[in-house]
Protein backbone atom coordinates (compact mmCIF):
# COMPACT_ATOMS: atom_id res chain seq x y z
CA UNK A 1 0.00 0.00 0.00
CA UNK A 2 1.09 3.33 -0.89
CA UNK A 3 2.81 5.33 2.20
CA UNK A 4 2.71 2.38 4.17
CA UNK A 5 5.94 2.94 6.51
CA UNK A 6 4.79 6.74 7.01
CA UNK A 7 1.35 5.10 7.76
CA UNK A 8 2.72 2.54 10.64
CA UNK A 9 4.20 5.67 11.77
CA UNK A 10 1.08 7.47 11.81
CA UNK A 11 -1.11 4.53 13.40
CA UNK A 12 1.57 3.32 16.29
CA UNK A 13 4.64 5.13 16.80
CA UNK A 14 3.37 8.76 16.94
CA UNK A 15 0.15 8.49 19.13
CA UNK A 16 2.16 6.03 21.58
CA UNK A 17 4.91 8.77 21.88
CA UNK A 18 2.27 11.11 22.10
CA UNK A 19 0.47 9.67 24.78
CA UNK A 20 3.94 8.85 26.97
CA UNK A 21 4.51 12.79 26.50
CA UNK A 22 0.84 14.06 27.86
CA UNK A 23 1.95 11.53 30.64
CA UNK A 24 5.22 12.62 31.16
CA UNK A 25 4.81 16.98 30.83
CA UNK A 26 4.17 17.16 34.43
CA UNK A 27 7.42 16.00 35.39
CA UNK A 28 9.43 16.99 32.96
CA UNK A 29 12.43 18.67 33.86
CA UNK A 30 14.46 20.77 31.76
CA UNK A 31 17.37 18.03 32.43
CA UNK A 32 15.58 15.34 30.61
CA UNK A 33 15.99 17.45 27.15
CA UNK A 34 19.33 17.19 27.50
CA UNK A 35 19.48 13.53 28.47
CA UNK A 36 16.93 12.56 25.58
CA UNK A 37 18.18 15.17 23.09
CA UNK A 38 21.29 13.38 23.54
CA UNK A 39 20.40 10.16 22.99
CA UNK A 40 18.98 10.65 19.93
CA UNK A 41 22.18 12.16 18.57
CA UNK A 42 23.85 9.69 19.65
CA UNK A 43 21.86 6.82 18.27
CA UNK A 44 20.95 8.63 14.91
CA UNK A 45 24.87 9.02 14.15
CA UNK A 46 25.36 5.57 15.49
CA UNK A 47 22.94 4.18 13.53
CA UNK A 48 23.38 5.99 10.25
CA UNK A 49 25.77 4.61 8.76
CA UNK A 50 25.08 1.03 9.95
CA UNK A 51 21.59 1.45 8.30
CA UNK A 52 22.77 2.67 5.06
CA UNK A 53 25.05 -0.41 4.92
CA UNK A 54 22.35 -2.52 5.29
CA UNK A 55 20.20 -1.15 2.67
CA UNK A 56 23.07 -0.73 0.65
CA UNK A 57 23.75 -4.90 0.69
CA UNK A 58 20.30 -5.73 0.39
CA UNK A 59 19.62 -7.16 3.53
CA UNK A 60 16.60 -5.38 4.25
CA UNK A 61 14.59 -3.92 1.12
CA UNK A 62 11.38 -1.72 0.76
CA UNK A 63 8.86 -1.84 -1.94
CA UNK A 64 8.97 1.60 -3.64
CA UNK A 65 5.77 2.34 -3.29
CA UNK A 66 5.73 1.75 1.20
CA UNK A 67 7.87 4.85 1.24
CA UNK A 68 7.25 8.56 0.71
CA UNK A 69 10.66 8.75 -1.43
CA UNK A 70 13.69 11.11 0.35
CA UNK A 71 16.80 9.06 1.56
CA UNK A 72 19.57 9.83 3.38
CA UNK A 73 22.36 7.26 2.32
CA UNK A 74 20.03 5.37 0.77
CA UNK A 75 17.64 5.29 4.32
CA UNK A 76 14.25 6.34 3.64
CA UNK A 77 13.19 9.66 5.52
CA UNK A 78 10.28 7.09 7.49
CA UNK A 79 13.28 5.21 8.59
CA UNK A 80 15.52 7.57 10.30
CA UNK A 81 12.56 9.14 11.72
CA UNK A 82 12.53 5.61 13.48
CA UNK A 83 15.46 6.30 14.93
CA UNK A 84 14.40 9.16 16.54
CA UNK A 85 10.93 8.27 17.56
CA UNK A 86 12.10 4.82 18.82
CA UNK A 87 14.57 6.52 21.17
CA UNK A 88 12.22 8.71 22.32
CA UNK A 89 9.59 6.99 23.33
CA UNK A 90 11.73 4.11 25.46
CA UNK A 91 13.67 7.44 26.37
CA UNK A 92 10.21 8.33 28.43
CA UNK A 93 9.20 4.75 29.54
CA UNK A 94 12.58 4.89 31.44
CA UNK A 95 11.75 8.74 33.05
CA UNK A 96 8.31 7.64 34.12
CA UNK A 97 9.12 4.64 35.67
CA UNK A 98 12.35 6.03 37.15
CA UNK A 99 10.69 8.53 38.95
CA UNK A 100 9.72 7.58 42.24
CA UNK A 101 13.82 6.25 42.80
CA UNK A 102 15.81 8.58 44.44
CA UNK A 103 19.36 7.94 42.38
CA UNK A 104 21.81 9.36 44.47
CA UNK A 105 21.22 6.39 46.98
CA UNK A 106 21.84 3.66 44.10
CA UNK A 107 25.71 5.20 44.14
CA UNK A 108 26.63 3.44 47.22
CA UNK A 109 27.44 0.52 45.09
CA UNK A 110 30.41 2.47 43.55
CA UNK A 111 33.34 1.62 45.58
CA UNK A 112 33.32 -1.93 47.39
CA UNK A 113 30.30 -3.46 46.40
CA UNK A 114 28.88 -6.35 47.23
CA UNK A 115 29.82 -9.62 45.56
CA UNK A 116 26.07 -9.72 43.93
CA UNK A 117 26.93 -6.48 41.57
CA UNK A 118 30.31 -6.71 41.36
CA UNK A 119 29.88 -10.25 40.06
CA UNK A 120 27.26 -8.99 38.40
CA UNK A 121 28.82 -6.25 36.45
CA UNK A 122 31.66 -9.24 35.41
CA UNK A 123 29.40 -11.47 34.37
CA UNK A 124 27.10 -9.30 32.17
CA UNK A 125 30.79 -7.61 30.02
CA UNK A 126 31.43 -11.41 29.51
CA UNK A 127 28.41 -11.91 28.02
CA UNK A 128 28.44 -8.64 25.89
CA UNK A 129 31.73 -9.57 24.95
CA UNK A 130 30.76 -12.97 23.80
CA UNK A 131 27.78 -11.47 22.01
CA UNK A 132 29.78 -8.86 19.94
CA UNK A 133 32.17 -11.84 19.13
CA UNK A 134 29.57 -13.81 17.70
CA UNK A 135 28.49 -11.42 15.54
CA UNK A 136 31.40 -10.66 14.00
CA UNK A 137 32.07 -14.67 13.59
CA UNK A 138 29.05 -14.42 11.81
CA UNK A 139 30.07 -11.51 9.47
CA UNK A 140 32.63 -13.52 8.76
CA UNK A 141 31.21 -17.05 7.75
CA UNK A 142 28.78 -15.02 6.08
CA UNK A 143 25.38 -16.39 4.67
CA UNK A 144 22.02 -17.28 6.78
CA UNK A 145 23.77 -15.53 10.04
CA UNK A 146 25.13 -12.43 8.38
CA UNK A 147 22.14 -10.44 9.44
CA UNK A 148 22.30 -11.44 13.29
CA UNK A 149 25.91 -11.09 13.19
CA UNK A 150 25.50 -7.55 12.07
CA UNK A 151 22.88 -6.58 14.64
CA UNK A 152 25.24 -7.86 17.53
CA UNK A 153 28.88 -6.45 16.35
CA UNK A 154 27.24 -3.29 16.11
CA UNK A 155 24.81 -2.83 19.42
CA UNK A 156 26.91 -4.96 21.87
CA UNK A 157 30.38 -3.07 21.82
CA UNK A 158 28.25 0.20 22.34
CA UNK A 159 26.46 -1.66 25.12
CA UNK A 160 29.85 -3.21 27.05
CA UNK A 161 30.95 0.50 26.76
CA UNK A 162 27.76 2.11 28.90
CA UNK A 163 27.75 -0.78 30.94
CA UNK A 164 31.57 -0.92 32.43
CA UNK A 165 30.96 2.77 32.85
CA UNK A 166 27.74 2.35 34.70
CA UNK A 167 27.19 -1.29 35.30
CA UNK A 168 27.17 -1.23 38.81
CA UNK A 169 24.76 1.68 38.91
CA UNK A 170 22.41 -0.12 36.33
CA UNK A 171 22.67 -3.54 38.54
CA UNK A 172 22.21 -1.51 41.93
CA UNK A 173 18.46 -0.45 40.16
CA UNK A 174 15.51 -2.23 40.60
CA UNK A 175 14.63 -4.19 38.01
CA UNK A 176 11.20 -2.13 37.53
CA UNK A 177 13.29 0.84 36.17
CA UNK A 178 15.73 -1.22 33.91
CA UNK A 179 14.40 -4.37 32.80
CA UNK A 180 11.00 -3.34 32.75
CA UNK A 181 11.37 -0.34 30.67
CA UNK A 182 13.43 -2.22 28.08
CA UNK A 183 10.85 -5.44 27.61
CA UNK A 184 7.54 -3.23 27.60
CA UNK A 185 8.46 -0.95 24.43
CA UNK A 186 10.67 -3.95 23.03
CA UNK A 187 7.48 -6.42 23.18
CA UNK A 188 5.11 -3.23 21.32
CA UNK A 189 7.97 -2.75 18.46
CA UNK A 190 7.90 -6.44 17.85
CA UNK A 191 3.96 -6.52 17.06
CA UNK A 192 4.55 -3.40 15.33
CA UNK A 193 7.00 -5.02 13.40
CA UNK A 194 4.94 -8.68 13.15
CA UNK A 195 2.24 -6.09 11.62
CA UNK A 196 4.47 -4.46 8.93
CA UNK A 197 6.55 -7.30 7.90
CA UNK A 198 3.04 -9.24 7.43
CA UNK A 199 2.04 -5.93 5.20
CA UNK A 200 5.57 -6.08 3.01
CA UNK A 201 6.05 -2.24 4.27
CA UNK A 202 9.61 -3.66 4.63
CA UNK A 203 11.34 -6.91 3.62
CA UNK A 204 14.43 -9.14 5.20
CA UNK A 205 15.49 -10.77 2.32
CA UNK A 206 16.46 -14.56 2.82
CA UNK A 207 20.05 -15.32 1.92
CA UNK A 208 21.13 -13.77 4.95
CA UNK A 209 18.74 -14.20 7.73
CA UNK A 210 18.51 -17.58 9.92
CA UNK A 211 14.60 -17.85 8.80
CA UNK A 212 13.85 -18.72 12.42
CA UNK A 213 10.45 -16.41 13.26
CA UNK A 214 9.77 -15.70 17.05
CA UNK A 215 5.92 -15.67 16.36
CA UNK A 216 4.38 -15.43 13.37
CA UNK A 217 6.71 -13.41 10.69
CA UNK A 218 8.91 -11.62 12.99
CA UNK A 219 12.11 -12.98 11.90
CA UNK A 220 14.61 -13.68 14.92
CA UNK A 221 16.67 -10.97 13.36
CA UNK A 222 14.55 -8.05 13.97
CA UNK A 223 13.70 -9.07 17.46
CA UNK A 224 16.82 -9.49 18.47
CA UNK A 225 17.46 -5.75 16.73
CA UNK A 226 14.79 -3.70 18.65
CA UNK A 227 15.80 -5.70 21.95
CA UNK A 228 19.08 -4.61 21.48
CA UNK A 229 18.30 -1.24 20.44
CA UNK A 230 16.44 -0.63 23.71
CA UNK A 231 18.89 -2.11 25.50
CA UNK A 232 21.10 0.72 24.66
CA UNK A 233 18.32 3.04 25.21
CA UNK A 234 17.97 2.40 28.80
CA UNK A 235 21.72 1.83 29.77
CA UNK A 236 22.47 5.22 27.94
CA UNK A 237 19.62 6.62 30.00
CA UNK A 238 20.76 4.98 33.19
CA UNK A 239 24.44 6.17 32.40
CA UNK A 240 23.15 10.05 32.46
CA UNK A 241 21.16 9.09 35.57
CA UNK A 242 24.70 8.14 37.43
CA UNK A 243 26.98 11.29 36.38
CA UNK A 244 23.43 13.28 37.20
CA UNK A 245 23.39 11.73 40.71
CA UNK A 246 27.15 12.22 41.39
CA UNK A 247 26.50 15.83 40.35
CA UNK A 248 23.62 16.81 42.47
CA UNK A 249 24.49 13.98 45.70
CA UNK A 250 28.38 15.71 46.45
CA UNK A 251 28.73 19.47 46.97
CA UNK A 252 31.90 19.09 47.87
CA UNK A 253 32.73 17.71 44.25
CA UNK A 254 30.10 20.05 42.38
CA UNK A 255 29.69 22.99 44.92
CA UNK A 256 27.55 24.81 42.52
CA UNK A 257 24.97 23.56 40.57
CA UNK A 258 23.19 25.36 38.06
CA UNK A 259 19.68 25.28 37.16
CA UNK A 260 20.18 22.40 34.72
CA UNK A 261 24.02 20.90 34.87
CA UNK A 262 26.25 21.72 31.86
CA UNK A 263 27.96 19.49 29.34
CA UNK A 264 30.81 20.08 30.60
CA UNK A 265 29.94 18.77 34.46
CA UNK A 266 28.54 15.98 33.29
CA UNK A 267 31.80 15.06 31.76
CA UNK A 268 33.58 16.22 34.86
CA UNK A 269 31.64 13.45 36.77
CA UNK A 270 32.47 10.99 34.87
CA UNK A 271 36.10 11.39 34.99
CA UNK A 272 35.58 11.74 39.15
CA UNK A 273 37.50 9.44 41.73
CA UNK A 274 35.33 7.22 42.96
CA UNK A 275 37.90 7.55 46.04
CA UNK A 276 36.18 10.95 45.95
CA UNK A 277 32.90 9.92 46.50
CA UNK A 278 31.55 10.81 50.05
CA UNK A 279 29.43 7.45 50.27
CA UNK A 280 28.99 8.63 54.18
CA UNK A 281 26.93 11.10 52.96
CA UNK A 282 24.92 8.77 50.68
CA UNK A 283 24.54 6.76 53.40
CA UNK A 284 22.99 9.44 55.71
CA UNK A 285 20.61 10.32 52.30
CA UNK A 286 19.59 7.12 52.89
CA UNK A 287 18.42 7.57 56.55
CA UNK A 288 16.67 10.70 56.02
CA UNK A 289 14.70 8.71 53.35
CA UNK A 290 13.93 6.36 55.60
CA UNK A 291 12.86 8.43 58.45
CA UNK A 292 10.83 10.21 55.58
CA UNK A 293 9.03 6.97 54.55
CA UNK A 294 8.18 5.71 57.66
CA UNK A 295 6.94 9.04 59.29
CA UNK A 296 5.49 11.09 56.50
CA UNK A 297 2.84 9.69 54.10
CA UNK A 298 1.84 12.93 51.88
CA UNK A 299 5.53 14.31 52.14
CA UNK A 300 7.35 11.12 50.91
CA UNK A 301 4.72 11.02 48.00
CA UNK A 302 5.75 14.65 47.67
CA UNK A 303 9.37 13.98 47.12
CA UNK A 304 9.61 12.19 44.01
CA UNK A 305 8.27 15.23 42.55
CA UNK A 306 11.43 17.04 43.19
CA UNK A 307 14.55 16.70 41.04
CA UNK A 308 18.45 17.21 41.91
CA UNK A 309 19.81 18.86 44.64
CA UNK A 310 16.54 20.36 45.75
CA UNK A 311 14.89 17.00 46.04
CA UNK A 312 18.06 16.10 48.51
CA UNK A 313 18.26 19.50 50.51
CA UNK A 314 13.88 19.03 51.01
CA UNK A 315 14.77 15.83 52.00
CA UNK A 316 17.59 16.56 54.37
CA UNK A 317 15.47 19.35 56.04
CA UNK A 318 12.60 17.02 56.12
CA UNK A 319 15.01 14.42 58.18
CA UNK A 320 16.19 17.41 61.05
CA UNK A 321 12.87 18.54 61.51
CA UNK A 322 11.53 15.56 62.42
CA UNK A 323 14.67 14.32 64.32
CA UNK A 324 14.27 17.88 66.45
CA UNK A 325 10.65 16.90 67.02
CA UNK A 326 11.13 13.33 67.92
CA UNK A 327 13.67 14.03 70.70
CA UNK A 328 11.77 16.47 72.29
CA UNK A 329 8.33 14.25 71.60
CA UNK A 330 10.54 11.67 73.03
CA UNK A 331 11.52 13.13 76.64
CA UNK A 332 10.65 11.49 79.75
CA UNK A 333 11.22 15.17 81.88
CA UNK A 334 11.22 18.79 81.37
CA UNK A 335 14.69 18.21 81.97
CA UNK A 336 15.47 16.05 78.82
CA UNK A 337 13.78 18.78 77.04
CA UNK A 338 15.65 20.86 78.81
CA UNK A 339 19.01 19.59 77.45
CA UNK A 340 17.71 18.29 73.98
CA UNK A 341 16.66 21.88 73.01
CA UNK A 342 19.80 23.39 74.52
CA UNK A 343 21.79 21.33 72.48
CA UNK A 344 20.02 21.83 69.12
CA UNK A 345 20.13 25.79 69.99
CA UNK A 346 23.88 25.01 70.58
CA UNK A 347 24.31 23.27 67.13
CA UNK A 348 22.46 26.36 65.48
CA UNK A 349 24.66 28.55 67.15
CA UNK A 350 27.92 26.78 65.99
CA UNK A 351 26.59 26.77 62.79
CA UNK A 352 25.25 30.84 62.40
CA UNK A 353 26.56 32.60 65.65
CA UNK A 354 28.90 34.75 64.84
CA UNK A 355 30.77 34.42 68.19
CA UNK A 356 30.85 30.64 68.73
CA UNK A 357 30.71 30.04 64.51
CA UNK A 358 32.75 26.71 63.95
CA UNK A 359 33.68 24.62 60.86
CA UNK A 360 32.34 21.43 59.97
CA UNK A 361 35.25 19.47 61.41
CA UNK A 362 33.95 20.89 64.92
CA UNK A 363 30.86 21.24 64.41
CA UNK A 364 30.37 16.93 63.53
CA UNK A 365 32.75 16.53 66.51
CA UNK A 366 29.76 18.51 68.45
CA UNK A 367 27.22 15.99 67.00
CA UNK A 368 29.41 12.92 68.36
CA UNK A 369 29.34 14.20 71.66
CA UNK A 370 25.87 15.75 72.15
CA UNK A 371 23.43 13.52 70.11
CA UNK A 372 22.69 9.88 69.89
CA UNK A 373 24.07 7.98 66.80
CA UNK A 374 20.63 7.60 65.03
CA UNK A 375 21.03 11.57 65.47
CA UNK A 376 23.53 12.05 63.71
CA UNK A 377 23.01 12.38 59.88
CA UNK A 378 20.42 14.46 60.79
CA UNK A 379 22.35 16.72 62.19
CA UNK A 380 25.87 16.09 60.24
CA UNK A 381 23.94 16.85 57.06
CA UNK A 382 21.26 19.45 57.44
CA UNK A 383 22.09 21.92 54.35
CA UNK A 384 22.35 24.85 57.22
CA UNK A 385 24.40 27.04 54.79
CA UNK A 386 22.18 27.87 52.70
CA UNK A 387 19.29 27.86 55.16
CA UNK A 388 18.19 31.16 57.14
CA UNK A 389 19.10 30.61 60.99
CA UNK A 390 16.00 32.36 62.53
CA UNK A 391 12.77 29.99 61.26
CA UNK A 392 15.87 27.22 62.45
CA UNK A 393 15.59 29.14 65.89
CA UNK A 394 11.92 29.51 66.05
CA UNK A 395 11.23 25.97 65.16
CA UNK A 396 12.59 24.70 68.26
CA UNK A 397 11.22 27.28 70.02
CA UNK A 398 7.57 25.62 69.08
CA UNK A 399 9.22 22.55 69.75
CA UNK A 400 9.63 24.07 73.59
CA UNK A 401 5.90 25.00 73.46
CA UNK A 402 4.85 22.09 72.53
CA UNK A 403 6.50 20.16 75.13
CA UNK A 404 4.53 22.28 77.75
CA UNK A 405 2.02 19.87 77.30
CA UNK A 406 3.79 17.01 78.82
CA UNK A 407 5.42 18.98 81.40
CA UNK A 408 4.38 22.10 83.18
CA UNK A 409 3.88 23.51 86.27
CA UNK A 410 0.33 23.44 87.81
CA UNK A 411 -1.14 27.24 86.29
CA UNK A 412 -4.07 25.96 84.04
CA UNK A 413 -2.31 28.42 80.77
CA UNK A 414 0.95 26.18 81.64
CA UNK A 415 -0.95 23.11 81.05
CA UNK A 416 -3.14 23.69 77.82
CA UNK A 417 -0.84 26.61 76.74
CA UNK A 418 -2.69 27.18 72.99
CA UNK A 419 -4.77 29.80 75.33
CA UNK A 420 -6.47 31.41 72.20
CA UNK A 421 -6.93 31.95 68.37
CA UNK A 422 -3.58 34.12 69.13
CA UNK A 423 -1.43 31.61 70.69
CA UNK A 424 -2.55 28.80 68.30
CA UNK A 425 -1.80 31.06 65.29
CA UNK A 426 2.26 31.82 67.29
CA UNK A 427 2.32 27.94 67.51
CA UNK A 428 1.56 27.34 64.17
CA UNK A 429 4.10 29.67 62.81
CA UNK A 430 6.45 28.35 65.25
CA UNK A 431 6.98 24.41 64.29
CA UNK A 432 5.26 25.47 60.48
CA UNK A 433 5.35 28.38 59.06
CA UNK A 434 8.73 28.40 59.69
CA UNK A 435 8.98 24.86 57.68
CA UNK A 436 7.32 26.64 54.97
CA UNK A 437 9.67 29.67 54.86
CA UNK A 438 12.83 26.79 55.32
CA UNK A 439 11.26 25.60 51.86
CA UNK A 440 10.96 28.04 50.14
CA UNK A 441 14.92 29.42 51.16
CA UNK A 442 15.82 25.88 49.48
CA UNK A 443 13.75 26.40 46.31
CA UNK A 444 15.18 30.16 45.48
CA UNK A 445 19.08 29.29 46.24
CA UNK A 446 18.28 25.96 44.14
CA UNK A 447 16.01 27.48 41.08
CA UNK A 448 16.45 31.36 40.76
CA UNK A 449 19.08 32.53 43.55
CA UNK A 450 18.99 35.82 41.39
CA UNK A 451 15.30 36.46 42.29
CA UNK A 452 14.25 40.14 43.14
CA UNK A 453 13.90 40.87 46.93
CA UNK A 454 10.40 42.07 46.59
CA UNK A 455 9.10 38.46 44.88
CA UNK A 456 11.33 37.25 47.93
CA UNK A 457 9.41 38.80 50.27
CA UNK A 458 5.85 37.78 48.96
CA UNK A 459 6.99 34.10 48.48
CA UNK A 460 8.47 34.10 52.55
CA UNK A 461 5.15 35.68 53.78
CA UNK A 462 3.01 33.44 51.88
CA UNK A 463 5.13 30.09 52.66
CA UNK A 464 4.38 31.40 56.43
CA UNK A 465 0.94 31.57 55.78
CA UNK A 466 0.81 28.05 53.79
CA UNK A 467 2.50 26.51 56.97
CA UNK A 468 -0.05 27.65 59.34
CA UNK A 469 -2.92 26.34 57.27
CA UNK A 470 -1.37 23.34 56.98
CA UNK A 471 -0.86 22.94 60.75
CA UNK A 472 -4.10 23.77 60.95
CA UNK A 473 -5.03 20.73 59.36
CA UNK A 474 -2.85 18.44 60.93
CA UNK A 475 -4.63 19.68 64.64
CA UNK A 476 -8.45 19.18 63.00
CA UNK A 477 -7.10 15.34 61.98
CA UNK A 478 -5.09 14.48 65.14
CA UNK A 479 -7.57 15.89 67.60
CA UNK A 480 -8.11 12.84 68.83
CA UNK A 481 -5.02 11.20 68.92
CA UNK A 482 -3.74 14.22 70.98
CA UNK A 483 -6.33 14.07 73.47
CA UNK A 484 -5.16 10.70 74.19
CA UNK A 485 -1.85 12.46 74.96
CA UNK A 486 -3.22 14.72 77.04
CA UNK A 487 -3.04 18.10 74.13
CA UNK A 488 -5.41 20.06 73.34
CA UNK A 489 -4.42 22.69 70.80
CA UNK A 490 -8.19 24.12 70.01
CA UNK A 491 -7.71 27.14 71.67
CA UNK A 492 -9.15 27.46 75.01
CA UNK A 493 -11.03 30.28 74.68
CA UNK A 494 -13.04 28.44 71.68
CA UNK A 495 -13.55 25.93 74.02
CA UNK A 496 -15.72 28.18 75.98
CA UNK A 497 -17.52 29.09 73.74
CA UNK A 498 -18.76 25.51 73.10
CA UNK A 499 -18.92 25.11 76.59
CA UNK A 500 -15.96 22.85 77.39
CA UNK A 501 -12.52 22.70 78.78
CA UNK A 502 -9.75 21.47 77.53
CA UNK A 503 -9.83 18.78 80.09
CA UNK A 504 -13.31 17.87 78.71
CA UNK A 505 -11.60 17.15 75.27
CA UNK A 506 -9.20 14.94 76.80
CA UNK A 507 -11.99 12.94 78.67
CA UNK A 508 -14.32 12.88 75.33
CA UNK A 509 -12.20 13.55 72.27
CA UNK A 510 -15.05 12.65 69.87
CA UNK A 511 -18.59 14.94 70.72
CA UNK A 512 -20.41 17.51 68.80
CA UNK A 513 -18.93 20.18 70.68
CA UNK A 514 -15.75 18.76 69.01
CA UNK A 515 -16.97 18.45 65.93
CA UNK A 516 -18.38 22.18 65.86
CA UNK A 517 -14.54 22.98 66.65
CA UNK A 518 -12.18 20.64 64.27
CA UNK A 519 -14.71 22.25 61.19
CA UNK A 520 -13.83 26.06 62.75
CA UNK A 521 -10.53 25.39 62.42
CA UNK A 522 -10.93 23.91 59.13
CA UNK A 523 -12.41 27.14 57.68
CA UNK A 524 -9.41 28.80 59.33
CA UNK A 525 -6.93 26.98 57.83
CA UNK A 526 -8.69 27.26 54.30
CA UNK A 527 -9.21 30.81 54.64
CA UNK A 528 -5.14 31.03 55.17
CA UNK A 529 -5.25 28.22 52.50
CA UNK A 530 -6.61 30.67 50.01
CA UNK A 531 -4.98 33.89 50.70
CA UNK A 532 -1.32 32.02 50.02
CA UNK A 533 -2.47 29.58 47.45
CA UNK A 534 -2.43 31.91 44.17
CA UNK A 535 0.93 33.51 45.42
CA UNK A 536 2.71 30.07 44.89
CA UNK A 537 2.69 31.26 41.25
CA UNK A 538 5.44 32.79 41.82
CA UNK A 539 7.48 30.12 42.63
CA UNK A 540 10.11 29.08 40.31
CA UNK A 541 8.59 26.66 37.36
CA UNK A 542 10.80 23.72 38.19
CA UNK A 543 9.60 23.92 42.23
CA UNK A 544 6.16 25.24 41.08
CA UNK A 545 4.33 21.83 40.48
CA UNK A 546 5.78 19.67 43.33
CA UNK A 547 5.33 22.29 45.65
CA UNK A 548 1.90 22.77 44.77
CA UNK A 549 1.54 19.04 44.94
CA UNK A 550 2.53 18.63 48.29
CA UNK A 551 0.88 21.35 49.66
CA UNK A 552 -2.40 20.01 47.79
CA UNK A 553 -1.79 16.63 49.30
CA UNK A 554 -1.61 18.02 52.89
CA UNK A 555 -4.64 20.09 52.11
CA UNK A 556 -6.63 17.14 50.88
CA UNK A 557 -6.33 15.52 54.34
CA UNK A 558 -8.23 18.81 55.19
CA UNK A 559 -10.91 18.02 52.31
CA UNK A 560 -11.48 14.71 53.55
CA UNK A 561 -12.46 15.71 56.85
CA UNK A 562 -14.66 18.37 55.31
CA UNK A 563 -16.80 16.05 54.04
CA UNK A 564 -16.82 14.06 56.70
CA UNK A 565 -20.16 13.58 58.92
CA UNK A 566 -20.15 15.02 62.03
CA UNK A 567 -18.43 12.25 64.56
CA UNK A 568 -17.61 9.86 62.30
CA UNK A 569 -14.90 7.13 63.63
CA UNK A 570 -11.69 7.97 61.36
CA UNK A 571 -8.89 5.41 61.67
CA UNK A 572 -7.32 5.22 64.19
CA UNK A 573 -8.83 8.66 64.84
CA UNK A 574 -7.36 10.06 62.29
CA UNK A 575 -8.56 10.70 58.27
CA UNK A 576 -6.81 9.32 55.82
CA UNK A 577 -6.92 10.41 52.01
CA UNK A 578 -7.58 7.07 50.13
CA UNK A 579 -4.44 6.38 47.66
CA UNK A 580 -6.74 7.13 44.19
CA UNK A 581 -7.59 10.43 45.39
CA UNK A 582 -4.41 11.86 46.23
CA UNK A 583 -2.90 10.68 43.02
CA UNK A 584 -5.42 12.58 41.42
CA UNK A 585 -4.68 15.41 43.53
CA UNK A 586 -0.66 15.34 43.09
CA UNK A 587 -1.61 15.24 38.67
CA UNK A 588 -4.08 17.70 39.25
CA UNK A 589 -1.37 19.95 40.76
CA UNK A 590 0.91 19.61 38.50
CA UNK A 591 -0.73 19.53 35.73
CA UNK A 592 -2.26 22.99 36.34
CA UNK A 593 1.08 24.28 37.48
C1 LIG B 1 8.76 17.06 49.65
C2 LIG B 1 9.38 17.14 50.97
C3 LIG B 1 10.28 16.05 51.36
C4 LIG B 1 9.09 18.19 51.71
C5 LIG B 1 9.63 18.35 53.06
C6 LIG B 1 8.85 19.40 53.76
C7 LIG B 1 9.35 19.48 55.18
C8 LIG B 1 10.69 19.97 55.38
C9 LIG B 1 8.54 19.10 56.18
C10 LIG B 1 8.97 19.11 57.61
C11 LIG B 1 7.89 18.49 58.41
C12 LIG B 1 8.21 18.39 59.88
C13 LIG B 1 8.61 17.08 60.41
C14 LIG B 1 8.11 19.47 60.66
C15 LIG B 1 8.21 19.44 62.12
C16 LIG B 1 6.99 20.15 62.74
C17 LIG B 1 5.73 19.49 62.28
C18 LIG B 1 5.42 18.15 62.79
C19 LIG B 1 4.97 20.15 61.39
C20 LIG B 1 3.86 19.51 60.66
C21 LIG B 1 4.08 18.84 59.48
C22 LIG B 1 3.45 17.53 59.31
O1 LIG B 1 4.51 16.63 59.33
P1 LIG B 1 4.25 15.14 59.72
O2 LIG B 1 5.54 14.42 59.54
O3 LIG B 1 3.61 15.10 61.03
O4 LIG B 1 3.31 14.66 58.56
P2 LIG B 1 2.12 13.66 58.60
O5 LIG B 1 0.94 14.47 58.92
O6 LIG B 1 2.43 12.64 59.63
O7 LIG B 1 2.08 13.11 57.18
C23 LIG B 1 3.39 20.04 59.45
C24 LIG B 1 1.94 20.03 59.26
C25 LIG B 1 4.04 21.26 58.88
C26 LIG B 1 4.25 21.13 57.39
C27 LIG B 1 4.50 22.44 56.79
C28 LIG B 1 5.11 22.62 55.62
C29 LIG B 1 5.65 21.52 54.80
C30 LIG B 1 5.26 23.99 55.07
C31 LIG B 1 4.25 24.23 53.96
C32 LIG B 1 4.55 25.44 53.16
C33 LIG B 1 5.18 25.38 51.99
C34 LIG B 1 5.60 24.10 51.38
C35 LIG B 1 5.50 26.62 51.27
C36 LIG B 1 4.51 26.91 50.16
C37 LIG B 1 4.97 28.08 49.41
C38 LIG B 1 4.24 29.21 49.23
C39 LIG B 1 4.86 30.31 48.47
C40 LIG B 1 2.89 29.40 49.73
Amino acid sequence: MAYDYALVHLKYTIPLAALLTVIAYPIFHRIHFLQIGSLIVVSFLATLPWDSYLIRSNIWTYPPDAIIGPRLYGIPIEELFFFVIQTYITSLFYILLSKPLFHPLYLSTQRNPPQRIARGKVVGQGILVALTLYGVHQIRTGGPGTYLGLILAWAFPFALLTFTVAGRFILTLPLTSTVVPIIIPTVYLWLVDELALGRGTWAIESGTKLGWCLFGVLDIEEATFFLATNILIVFGMAVFDQYLAIIFAFPHLFPKVPRSPTPLMLVQSRFSNTKQYDLERIAGLSDAVTRLKAKSRSFYLANSLFTGRLRIDLILLYSFCRLADDLVDDSTSRAEVKSWTTKLYKFLDLHYKSDVKANKARINDYIDEAFPPEAKSALKYLPATILPSQPLYQLIEGFELDSQFSFHDSSESAKFPIVDEDKLNYYGQCVAGTVGELCVALIIEHCEPEMPDERKKMLMSASRTMGVALQYVNIARDIVVDAEMGRVYLPTTWLKEEGLTPEDVVAHPRGKHVENLRRRLLSEAFKLYDEARPKMNGIPKEARGPMIGAVETYMEIGRVLRELEGGVELERGKATVPGGRRLKTVLKALFSA
